[in-house]
């Protein structure tokens, strides 16, 4: 495709001199371009599209990277990122050593926060402000925060103390109405109602300036004048709340009206203190398909353009969908099942509860914490809640799943989708720390499926519980085995899937049991026998299984999507050495760094977790062993 416009822009300064006809014409040009683009790649399109003229004008308007633009969750800095001398690199968007689908401090000197969970950018703002005024430099900073992106509780916090402090800052609210799903919540409604009530825009010079000449004579006449004026002001004045919080509010403002965006963004210049421009976008907007289904656009792998159909689909099924399909059967039988979202019912799984159980399915927005904790207030009242969450984003709820649900030994299930490497999402979303901060929490039983049926059952096994539970499960699909032969899920027990010798003993967690039995069937081969054992409990332990296979065999073996520090692995060596095995084992895990994104068969290759590199792993320790034990006794 020919970009006449896009082509010549290799740095923001290049937008500077083109008339308003020809911005209109790079907007069309950089849509059809991301379009193009993230139909290969696959990446965060719908909201992308939504932010063009937005970021046309940011970049118009202002000096970047003097000036400095925070991306919230930065999902939607594609444009940012063309617009500053990455276009050429769009090919390699989030694969292995490629452009990162987030902003990122080291890949250019126009991204000033690395971003990827929500609600982070007040607060960052914030603090460049105030690091800005100490160091008596006069740059501008602005936010960029999306409605979804402002239902997280951070971004409350920022600006209840933004407000206060009075230091200029600019927050642009990118107001879809849209989440990845149809935004929620009180602010929503308030959102939409400036939107929707055109009176607002229309009377608020006028109004402000109303108000301000009433007149204040006597003290009963000042306090009843006083009240008119909030009623009036409440009445009339749109985005209220933020100016009651210390912003001076601008909007609503067509955010696809590159004029209008620039001028709205002059004007926020001149004003001292915290601004708030309210800007009203389509997400997904000049793709037709993205427009009609927001959700499903939101993040796409790659796709045919004309069709907006997916270049590959799976026959089989995801560990997400079968912890919803799960929870919905459950659903049926018992009442006291509800489930908590927080901003993700696609991703987890909880489409089809969500619509048979409407009184039972809650989406709080991007609120982890509170998710935890009004999970735990249900249990609290005898219910039996539910909280599918990414892995990563329970990071957000930690305190609360101590404080709120473990010592008080309530039975809230946590099912930690996506745990373990996720792939082209990158360091900010790898599910790999679970392990290490959740299991040594006292009262909290903690699981690992091996695949969908183990989930189910073990999903099963939780609501029978009477304290909390986690269940970890990884991005991605899952066999669906329709057999009869299961192990009852019994607590503290793991399984042995697998024997052919003593050589060595591999313990797989989850689904890496599979990984685990290739390479020790291409083992086989080289005369090495050994046994798999299934976990199954991260938490607790299967001790005596474990002891018993570890004292029978030569050495011992973990294999572990998660790192290292503090993981699976180690507990396993703890536990020998308590019991005074004095037996080597080696943990295959990831190692103590923030894994970069790519796809995910990519990096498990890249950090010797492929079925091939445990393969040669194991072989070459093995070998090494032999050749050690030789050095040793000459
Ligand atoms: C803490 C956290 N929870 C959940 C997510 C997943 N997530 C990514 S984008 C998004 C929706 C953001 O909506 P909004 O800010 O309005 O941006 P839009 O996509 O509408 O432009 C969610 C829930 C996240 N990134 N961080
Ligand atoms: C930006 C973000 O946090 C989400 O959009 C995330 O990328 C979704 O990941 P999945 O594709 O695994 O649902
Ligand atoms: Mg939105």
């Amino acid at each position: 495709m020919m970009y006449t416009y896009l082509s010549k822009i290799n740095g923001p300064e290049d937008l500077k001199d083109l008339k308003d006809e020809e911005i209109e014409i790079l907007a069309q040009e950089i849509r059809d371009f991301l379009i193009e683009s993230v139909s290969k790649t696959g990446g965060h399109l719908a909201s992308n599209l939504g932010v063009v003229e937005l970021t046309l004008a940011l970049h118009m308007m202002f000096d970047s990277p003097k000036d400095k633009i925070i991306w919230d969750v930065g999902h939607q800095s594609y444009i940012h990122k063309i617009l500053s001398g990455r276009r050429d690199f769009f090919n390699t968007l989030r694969q292995y050593k490629g452009l990162s689908g987030f902003p990122k401090r080291n890949e250019s000197p126009h991204d000033h926060f690395d971003t990827g969970h929500s609600s982070t950018s007040i607060s960052a703002a914030l603090g460049m402000a105030f690091a800005r005024d100490l160091k008596k430099e006069t740059h501008s900073i602005v936010a960029v925060i999306g409605d979804g992106a402002l239902t997280g509780g951070m971004a409350f916090e920022a600006l209840n103390h933004a407000g206060q402090s009075k230091k200029n800052i600019l927050v642009v609210l990118n107001d879809n109405e849209m989440s990845i799903s149809q935004n929620v919540g009180g602010l929503s409604d308030y959102l939409s109602r400036i939107r929707t009530t055109p009176i607002y825009s229309k009377v608020k010079g006028d109004m402000e300036n109303l108000i301000s000449h009433i007149p204040a004579i006597g003290k009963s006449v000042v306090k009843t004048a006083e009240k008119a004026k909030d009623c009036i002001k409440y009445f009339f004045v749109p985005g209220v709340l933020f100016e009651e919080l210390g912003f001076t509010y601008i909007g609503p403002i067509d955010g696809h009206n590159f004029g209008a965006m620039c001028k709205a963004l002059k004007q926020s210049k001149n004003i001292s203190g915290p601004v708030l421009l309210h800007v009203l976008t389509k997400k997904g907007k000049g793709y037709k398909h993205a427009e009609a289904f927001p959700d499903e656009y939101h993040g796409v792998s790659p796709f045919k353009v004309d069709s907006g159909k997916p270049l590959s689909t799976s026959s089989s099924v995801g560990f997400s969908d079968i912890a919803g399909q799960t929870l919905v059967e459950a659903g049926e039988k018992d009442n006291r099942i509800v489930a908590i979202t927080a901003a993700m019912p696609l991703g987890t799984g909880l489409a089809t509860f969500a619509e048979r159980f409407p009184d039972r399915f809650f989406d709080v927005g991007i609120a982890e914490q509170h998710a935890v904790t009004l999970a735990a207030g249900f249990a609290s009242e005898g219910y039996k809640p539910f909280f599918p969450v990414y892995s990563t984003f329970l990071q957000r709820g930690y305190d609360q799943v101590i404080h709120d649900v473990c010592i008080q030994n309530l039975p809230v299930t946590l099912l930690l989708d996506r745990a373990g490497i996720v792939g082209n999402d990158g360091e900010t979303h790898h599910g790999i720390f679970d392990i290490s901060f959740l299991s040594c929490v006292p009262n909290l039983t903690f699981m690992a499926p091996r695949d969908g049926k183990e989930l189910k059952h073990m999903i099963n096994y939780a609501i029978k519980q009477n304290g909390p539970v986690a269940i970890r499960y990884p991005r991605g699909n899952t066999e669906v085995i329709e057999t009869d032969d299961f192990n009852e899920i019994v607590t503290g027990r793991g399984e042995i899937v697998y024997e052919s010798g003593k050589d060595a003993l591999i313990i797989a967690l989850g689904p890496m049991y599979k990984k685990a039995l290739d390479a020790c069937k291409r083992l086989e081969k080289r005369g090495i026998y050994s046994t798999v054992l299934n976990p199954r409990f991260i938490k607790p332990m299967d001790e005596f299984l474990i002891l018993q296979y570890a004292n029978k065999c030569k050495r011992i073996y973990t294999i572990e999507d998660h790192i290292k520090h503090g993981g699976f692995g180690s507990q396993v060596v703890s536990l020998l050495n308590e019991h005074n095995i004095m037996k080597e084992v080696k943990i295959l895990a990831y190692p103590d760094v923030f894994i970069e994104h790519g796809d995910i068969n990519t990096l498990m290759e890249y950090y010797n977790l492929s079925s091939s590199k445990l393969y040669d792993e194991i072989e070459k320790d093995l070998k090494s062993k032999k050749f050690n034990r030789i050095a040793m006794t000459r």
